[in-house]
């Protein structure tokens, strides 16, 4: 048999809202609380009540109902109940006597609107620092728990790294995040938020301003008067009304853009692969291919993001397929263009003109030929750039970000799954037992051998597509991973660290005849092809099975192997194995309770009778080597360990 102190080192101690699955505070509060967060063990998911901002158009800042709300797990922050992390971040001390905590870091590394400022004041404390150098951004970062860009920022891979995992959120005050390196964001577990609603107006506003102030010469007229000239010959300028202009990405902005240019008289096409025909029809535009813009096109107007397919998509190719004379607008991102190829457009007379408020490099270098470009007119990236559209994206990401500070979900993540509000409050148990399960079948694991092969069994009475186990499973894999290593695991990264580690995580469902408003009736995790510290914990598969189950929203394990038990997961467990025989409950009692360590719960569970049972034992307290050997020095125990939640 080995020893409990073994068993005991792969454990990592994580304990959160005990008694309760559904725990509001982020310190370790036993009372019920009347919200939808969730513990999760070093982090917790929580159900923003300030509701979410529509992601339609034209809506500006608008909220949506309740009801409406779909968000995101943002399991990053709330670090609080974690022993170990240097990111621990809370929410300032309550009134109603929470435990107090740090106020979290947030670096605002480009100038945000001033109600932005103040509400992020309100819980964190807020480093304003502006024109950082890539060096001073990398040593800043390692301080701070959040960090706010706008599109002049750019969120490296190096920046992540030099975070040291300190970094939990980066919020974009805007929409495109192309300056963020997503992939080694999510890499890390950092959540990526952005505020993809409040600068959809302004940036409309400024791609009309752009086609029609290309369209009349506006900026080359203002200049020639400016150096003292009057040349109304010169500056003639061509109509908008009953020309076409194609509108490259139908999203927010577009669609925006589409309906100002419909007023203004012009026939409106457009291409955008994923865009609705209803959503377009409705404003009066007929969507079509990429070529069939480009060849209707007196005007084209970009609006998609910068991609990879994206890159470089207006090139000397798609040029060549325009109407000789276009003329182009281009807020979306400079990198869509490809900017040589646009200069000789312009020199050969195929674009006539063109209107550009975005760069591949910004700021462009001086002397920049399409910037100096007699047909072109330029501004720098001031699409976003307006009073109301500063403070509606400043309050759009100081929420977001406060918010996943807080351990809240987000409405606006762009590197985790999207998980309705309704499934999260309803999942929240759940989500604290799939965690546990994870933890403490790690811990059987005997000799330091790998995890590969696990299997979740979901049994439920729902149908398939009305059970979403996203983040049960990502629960689980925090589970699984975090005792054994320095990882740390959140909705944002649980697949990607599980595929690193070569865990491969499947999923089954099993229909039970049950209540259909029981989201889940047990899961039940099986670790394949390891050896177990506690032979019993094997089940007849051979694998290490536990299952669990929620009472009155509370987890319990209800099975160790092919044992029945009935403990709950709120502490610490000790699991036994006996010859079942009277008095042994009272032995093992005795032997805790003279080192004052007090049990929770108790649970045993047999095949048959006076043969083999196990015994699962709540502790309330950590007993000692020396006890816990003398839990193992009974002569009727045949083995035992002890497992920390
Ligand atoms: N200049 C500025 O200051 C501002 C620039 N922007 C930029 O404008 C762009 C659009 O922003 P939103 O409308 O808010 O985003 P959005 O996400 O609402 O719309 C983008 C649309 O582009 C479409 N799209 C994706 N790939 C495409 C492709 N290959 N061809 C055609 N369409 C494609 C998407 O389906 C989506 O409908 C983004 O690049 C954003 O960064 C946004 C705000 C301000
Ligand atoms: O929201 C966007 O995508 C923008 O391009 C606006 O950029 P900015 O925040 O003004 O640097």
């Amino acid at each position: 048999m080995e020893t409990a102190s073994m068993a005991a080192t792969a454990g990592s101690a994580t304990i959160v809202g005990a008694k309760l699955a559904v725990n509001y505070g982020v310190s370790q509060r036993r009372e019920p609380q009347l919200s939808s967060r969730v513990s999760l063990g070093r982090n917790s998911v929580f159900v923003s009540k300030a509701g979410v901002y529509s992601r339609g158009p034209n809506v500006g800042s608008r909220r949506v109902g309740a009801s409406k709300r779909v968000v995101a797990v943002n399991s990053a922050a709330a670090a609080s109940s974690s022993s170990s992390s240097s990111s621990a971040v809370a929410v300032p001390t309550s009134s109603d006597g929470q435990k107090s905590v740090a106020k979290p870091t947030v670096l605002v590394a480009e100038k945000l609107g001033a109600a932005g400022i103040e509400l992020l004041e309100k819980m964190a404390v807020v480093d304003c620092s502006y024109n950082l150098s890539q060096e001073d951004l990398c040593a800043k970062v390692a301080e701070c728990d959040a960090l706010i860009v706008r599109s002049g920022t750019k969120v490296t891979r190096e920046v992540f790294e030099a975070s040291k995992g300190r970094l939990k959120v980066v919020g974009r005050a805007g929409v495109g995040i192309d300056n963020v390196d997503l992939q080694a964001a999510t890499e890390v577990g950092c959540l990526v938020v952005n505020a993809p609603t409040a600068n959809t107006v302004a940036a409309a506003e400024h791609g009309i301003s752009l086609l029609t102030a290309m369209a009349r010469n506006v900026a080359q007229a203002s200049a020639s008067m400016k150096a003292g000239k009057w040349q109304r010959n010169k500056w003639v300028g061509v109509s908008l009304v009953d020309k076409t202009l194609a509108v490259m990405g139908f999203g927010k902005v577009g669609s925006e853009v589409a309906r100002r240019a419909k007023g203004l008289g012009m026939t409106v096409v457009a291409h955008d692969p994923y865009a609705s025909a209803e959503r377009a029809k409705a404003l009066g535009v007929e969507l079509v291919s990429f070529d069939e813009a480009l060849a209707a096109a007196d005007f084209i107007s970009l609006h998609m993001p910068l991609t990879p397919t994206t890159d470089k998509i207006f090139n000397d190719e798609s040029f060549g397929k325009c109407k000789k004379g276009v003329r182009i607008v281009n807020v979306a991102r400079g990198g869509v263009i490809d900017e040589p190829a646009l200069v000789r457009a312009l020199d050969a007379g195929i674009v006539a003109q063109a209107a550009l408020d975005v760069f591949t490099v910004e700021p462009p270098k001086e002397g920049d030929a399409l910037v100096n470009h007699e047909n072109v007119i330029v501004t720098p990236h001031l699409g976003a750039s307006t009073m109301e559209a500063q403070e509606g994206v400043a309050v759009e990401i100081a929420e977001a970000v406060a918010g996943a500070l807080a351990g809240e979900l987000s409405a606006t993540a762009v590197n985790a799954p999207m998980v309705p509000a309704e499934v999260i409050t309803e999942l929240a148990p759940y989500v604290t037992l799939a965690e546990r399960l994870g933890r403490l079948a790690v811990q059987l694991v005997s000799g330091g051998a790998g995890v590969k092969q696990v299997k979740v069994v979901y049994r439920s009475a729902r149908a398939d597509d009305d059970l979403d186990t996203r983040l049960l499973r990502a629960m689980i894999t925090k589970g699984l991973i975090e005792p054994v290593s320095s990882a740390f695991i959140n909705l944002v990264n649980a697949d990607y660290v599980a595929k690193q580690r070569g865990l491969k995580i499947s999923e089954e469902r099993q229909p039970t005849d049950g209540a259909i408003e029981v989201p889940l009736e047990t899961i039940t995790v099986t670790i394949a092809g390891v050896k177990s510290k506690f032979a019993s914990a094997i089940s007849g598969n051979g694998s290490i099975t536990l299952e669990g189950k929620v009472k009155d929203g509370v987890p319990y394990l209800s099975k160790v192997g092919d044992f029945g038990v009935d403990v709950s997961l709120e502490d610490s467990i000790i699991l036994c194995r006996q010859v079942d025989q009277p008095g042994m409950i009272g032995k093992v009692g005795s032997i805790l309770g003279q080192e004052n360590v007090n049990i929770s719960f108790m649970s045993v569970g047999r095949k048959s009778p006076r043969q083999h049972a196990v015994m699962a034992i709540g502790v309330d307290e950590e007993p000692s080597k020396v006890t816990l050997q003398k839990l193992g020095d009974i002569p009727a125990v045949e083995e035992f360990v002890f497992l920390k939640l």
